[in-house]
């Protein structure tokens, strides 16, 4: 047993290094800045349509209480009757600038993308094999097409042939090229990123239309939103409470005029108003829409408002090691013969084992052969023309290819430990403690081991005996930084699980490295899969990320699926987000920015409720202490008149909404913190605040109403 060489170190690969906070150029206006209130309003005053306004159940109540109260207003026409139908319109338009300045925010990045999805002309392969001309809009899936150096990529697919660097700084805001190669987990190609150097062959898997692109820009204009079930939730209790309020409001009409005073319809509308929770309505929309935005900023983009809200209260996070914890550009750095076999053989089985291995493994095994042991490849390659080829498979974990020679057949593989070991005994063979030993050396060294063995065809005919011929080590390089992302984690409640097909020795060894809190290896795609649903069987919120087709299923049940942009094709439509970044421990963000949606949701909620509450006994007694003297004792803010009090508490409903537009956008900070302790603080101060800020607001704004003309 003996260590032939040693050989390349591995190629440094730019990709996959945690992103600093400050972020690429693809982010979008950040801070909220008073000049996008003036620049939404046109956008804002375009939603006054029933249509739109019905999207929204409380906000219609105060369309429809607008409708009606200027319809009366002209009917009979008084100064409080127009200042309070003019001041419900601004509510609604108000609730409408909301939902429009959070839209407004993707527009510039919207602008920027139209551009990477100039016209392109796209080289296609015809059946034939010849080269034809198609306008880049036309692709279909299927498509083959050249791209070459220099040239721009025109639609999103999979490299089937070639390795090139692409620049994907018009997606990713990322200046430093990436590789992209057939075969593995790195050969996805995204339409408007331009190859660097070299030539591929890229298969179209996205129709026309429906680019990765097209989805990004739909994201961040938000034309694909749709409620999120918490959304719908919320909306039902927000719709109920004003259906109560509707009630209250309606009963108090017969109960005035028992007591001898006429009802008005107009003050009737306007307590209403002030009582339904149109401050959270009103807010609801841009809340969500910029929390969606903020992944972007992030370079997250996430295709589902609930993944987002999800990542708010995950409990676990799997991982797959190759591409994801490391930088998944696994290189062939060494061999080791087994006993009694000769470099000479072990290196012409090695070879020939990956003649047809169309994986980046293994051509970095057959570039290894041809550099270091001047391996005739070609000559291979000739021999090999009769083979029958046996791909890798993540079920098998072996590849190779069965030669067939007047002698009889001769079987070549390589693979997993453990399944070459299968693979051996089922053939009649016994695999050495030495090639045991061998693997168990390169794995703890977090380096992955294939076993190659070969099965010569007896005299006889028969299969005979398999043996094992030795072990290729392929190195990986953890990404950096991984460690120390993973701790924080931990603090935050959430527990780290690696799933990967490789070994257990590499995988404990990388699972070290990187400071994972469990480790499952040896594990098929269905493994994968399963873990998950025992999890959230368990229920717990499950996370994955990933980037390899084996992972697809997994990223599709997770509650939050993050794929990594460096993967293939299938994950990215698997997950329900991508990571252009391709950091697994981007989660931390994704997982605050969740918590913080869902806390900015709760605490707007209870300032709204609160602030309800607080309005109706601020100008109860002023409006009602004609006739129940008792309420004066209540008059504690001696409003001028009952319309002063009405319009007062009208302006400062609608004025609330504008006021809290900027911390719905940027949302209430978040620190890690037990849930309870932010359940409590938060109650305090949005609950607290809600109650006292109608009581001075409206006592401010009465200050300067009373001085209008009609006031009473
Ligand atoms: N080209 C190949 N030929 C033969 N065996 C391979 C090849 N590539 C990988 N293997 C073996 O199959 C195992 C599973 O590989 P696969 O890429 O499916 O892992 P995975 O589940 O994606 O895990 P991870 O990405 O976390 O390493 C590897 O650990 C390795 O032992
Ligand atoms: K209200
Ligand atoms: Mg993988």
């Amino acid at each position: 047993m003996h260590t032939v060489v040693e050989v390349t170190t591995p190629v440094e690969n730019t990709e996959g290094v945690p992103a600093s906070d400050d972020s690429p150029e693809l982010v979008g206006s950040g801070a909220f800045s008073p000049r996008a209130l003036i620049a939404s309003f046109p956008a804002a005053m375009r939603k006054l349509t029933p249509r739109a306004q019905a999207r929204n159940p409380v906000m219609m109540i105060v369309y429809v209480g607008s409708i009606i109260t200027t319809i009366l207003a002209i009917l009979k026409p008084s100064i409080f009757a127009f200042v309070t139908a003019f001041w419900l319109w601004f509510t609604v338009i108000f609730a409408n600038l909301a939902e429009s300045v959070a839209e407004g925010r993707g527009k510039a990045q919207a602008d920027s993308l139209r551009k990477v999805k100039r016209d392109s002309v796209a080289r296609v392969i015809t059946a034939g094999g010849r080269i034809v001309e198609k306008p880049g809009t036309e692709l279909t899936v299927g498509d083959e097409i050249v791209v070459e150096a220099g040239e721009t990529i025109a639609g999103d697919g999979d490299v089937i042939d070639g390795i090139a660097t692409v620049d994907e700084s018009a997606i990713t805001g990322e200046s430093a090229p990436v590789i992209r190669e057939s075969g593995g987990d790195r050969s996805s190609v995204t339409g408007g990123t331009t190859v660097l150097s070299d030539r591929i062959v890229v298969r179209i898997t996205s129709e026309p239309g429906h680019t990765f692109v097209d989805r990004m820009i739909a994201l961040v204009e938000g034309t694909s939103r749709r409620k999120t079930p918490n959304e719908i939730a919320l909306d039902i209790l927000l719709a109920s409470l004003t259906i109560v309020f509707l009630f209250a409001v309606v009963a108090i009409g017969p109960m005035q005029s028992y007591a001898g005073s006429a009802p008005s319809a107009i003050k009737l509308i306007a307590l209403l108003v002030c009582l339904i929770p149109t401050t959270i309505g009103a807010l609801l929309s841009s809340i969500g829409i910029a929390g969606m935005d903020r992944l972007v900023q992030h370079n997250v983009l996430a295709t589902s408002g609930r993944a987002v809200e999800a990542a708010g209260d995950i409990d676990t996070l799997l991982m797959d090691k190759t591409g994801t914890i490391t930088f998944g550009n696994r290189r062939a750095t060494e061999f080791v013969a087994a006993p009694g076999v000769s470099t000479g053989e072990l290196v012409d089985a090695v070879c020939r084992s990956s003649l047809a291995d169309e994986t980046p493994e293994g051509r970095s095994i057959v570039d290894l052969c041809a550099q270091d042991y001047g391996v005739d490849v070609d000559a291979l390659r000739n021999d090999a023309k009769t083979a029958v080829i046996v791909p890798f498979s993540a079920h098998t974990r072996m590849s190779g290819m069965d030669l067939s020679s007047p002698a009889g057949e001769t079987r070549i593989r390589k693979g997993a430990a453990d399944a070459m070991d299968g693979w051996i005994r089922e053939n009649g063979g016994v695999m050495p403690t030495e090639v045991f030993d061998a693997v168990a050396a390169i794995s703890s060294k977090g380096a992955t081991p294939l076993v190659v063995g070969v099965q010569i065809a007896a005299p006889d005919g028969t299969g005979g005996r398999a043996q094992a011929y030795g072990v290729i080590a392929l190195s990986d390089v953890v990404k950096p930084g991984m460690a120390a992302r993973f701790e924080q984690l931990r603090s935050m409640g959430i527990k780290t699980i690696m799933v990967t097909g490789d070994n257990p020795v590499t995988a404990a060894a990388i699972a070290r490295e990187a400071g994972v809190d469990d480790v499952i290896s040896q594990a098929t795609p269905e493994d994968k899969l399963e873990v998950i649903r025992a999890e959230q069987a368990g229920g717990r919120l499950v996370a994955m990320t990933g980037d390899g087709t084996n992972d697809a299923p997994a990223l599709a049940q997770a509650d939050v699926g993050l794929a990594m942009n460096t993967g293939t094709a299938a994950a990215k439509e698997a997950g329900n987000m991508v990571d252009l970044d391709s950091d697994p421990t981007k989660l931390i963000d994704v997982v605050a920015i969740g918590k913080q949606l869902l806390i900015t949701r709760g605490a707007l909620t209870t300032f709204s409720l609160a602030n309800d509450l607080a309005k109706y006994f601020a100008i109860l007694p002023a409006l009602f202490g004609a006739v129940y003297p008792s309420l004066n004792r209540l008059n504690i803010m001696h409003l001028h008149s009952a319309q002063s009090a009405i319009v007062s508490a009208v302006v400062f409903n609608a004025l609330i909404i504008v006021a809290l537009i900027p911390l719905s956008l940027r949302g209430v900070k978040y620190r890690p913190s037990s849930a309870s302790r932010l359940l409590g603080r938060n109650l305090l101060i949005y609950g607290l605040g809600g109650v006292i800020a109608p009581f001075i607001g409206i006592w401010l704004i009465d200050l300067v109403v009373r001085f209008l003309p009609g006031m009473g």
